[in-house]
């Protein structure tokens, strides 16, 4: 069948929901071109399926289709940011990556690797996890390509500076304590946002301080509103190189039911995405969208959110990216 795509900018685009009903044929990220349609992409949208680090609910090795699928829905114009991501540069699904389910070591080492792969022509990453474990590989790639520690932002219910669990030192309980032990993050410029729910002890919050994170709760999104939480984040950030990791549980269970540690009390996916959008112009080198576990999902609705949440980090790395390769293909359709 033929593929009439939108091709806006000269860019290879999503196949064009107007002429093949969105619901029809294999999913890609926002019906986007593969990585192996395409000469080159500027952004690449990847998935992790691998969840042998989560400590509850498993499933989120599903995640990745699960976000293909809702994305279906998604169209090319961001009016939120007036960008239309997909003309500006070069955006193409890179399918997943095939990682090890029986040892997560070597897990690591592969997402590590590949993500390595994927950034060797200057592309960035926008990855679909996937337990939180991968983000710590991740860090490692983004930060080796951005050549010096890297400001974070971390979207999450949970701090994930945990130390061991049952004596493993990588879960997705872990990787952020790891990514500091490793000096690949600035640490005058890592925060967590979103963090609710019982700890283990104060020495969680003790660690955490001591390893230079700064804490926006999910109570202080509520009570300061987003406009003052955007301001403190951007302050801390500057214009050093970002990551951005999104644990798709930062937001309420009613907004995200489909995880494997869900929290009560979490911020809503209005907040969320008006929070990301308040980091536009900031110069964000990665992004990873985690812990998305279908089988927990209902109607769809962790799905629809995380799939946003990735269009919208698309966007603004889209906005701020000079594309690599001229326009390839003639002007419009
Ligand atoms: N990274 C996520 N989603 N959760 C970490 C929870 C660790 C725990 O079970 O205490
Ligand atoms: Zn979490
Ligand atoms: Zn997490």
């Amino acid at each position: 069948m033929e593929e009439l795509r939108v091709t806006g900018g000269g860019r290879l685009g999503p196949i064009d929901s107007s002429r093949i009903p969105r619901y029809a044929g294999a999913a890609t990220f926002a019906r986007l071109p593969r990585l192996d349609q395409v000469d080159r992409a500027d952004i690449a949208v990847v998935g992790v399926p691998f969840d042998s680090g989560v400590s509850y609910r498993p499933g989120a090795r599903f995640g990745g289709n699960h976000i293909r699928e809702a994305s279906r829905l998604l169209r090319p114009y961001n009016p939120a940011l007036d960008v239309s991501p997909f003309e500006r540069v070069q955006v193409a699904d890179a399918g997943d990556m095939a990682v090890n389910p029986f040892n997560i070591g070597e897990a690591i080492e592969t997402v590590q690797q590949n993500a390595l792969d994927l950034t060797a022509d200057g592309a960035r990453l926008v990855t679909l996890g996937g337990d939180h474990t991968i983000a710590l590989p991740l860090l490692r790639a983004a930060a080796e390509r951005a050549g010096s520690p890297m400001a974070m932002l971390h979207f999450d219910a949970h701090l994930d500076t945990w130390d061991t669990y049952f004596g493993a030192e990588y879960t997705h309980g872990t990787p952020f304590r790891r990514a500091v032990e490793e000096g690949i993050l600035d640490t005058e410029a890592i925060s967590h946002v979103g963090t609710r729910g019982p700890l283990y002890g104060v020495r969680d919050l003790e660690d955490d301080r001591r390893f230079g994170f700064g804490i926006v709760t999910s109570s202080d999104v509520y009570r300061k509103g987003v406009d003052e939480i955007v301001d403190q984040l951007r302050q801390r950030i500057g214009d050093r190189p970002l990551y951005v990791s999104v644990d798709i549980d930062v937001l309420d269970p009613a907004h995200a039911p489909g995880t494997g540690t869900p929290e009560a009390g979490g911020i809503t996916s209005r907040e969320l995405l008006e929070i990301l959008r308040g980091l536009r112009g900031l110069n964000l080198v990665g992004a990873d969208v985690v812990e998305v576990a279908p089988a927990y999902d209902h109607a769809e609705l962790t799905g629809v959110a995380a799939s946003h949440v990735a269009y919208d980090l698309v966007t603004l790395m889209a906005d701020t990216l000079t594309p690599a390769t001229p326009a390839p293909i003639t002007e419009d359709h």
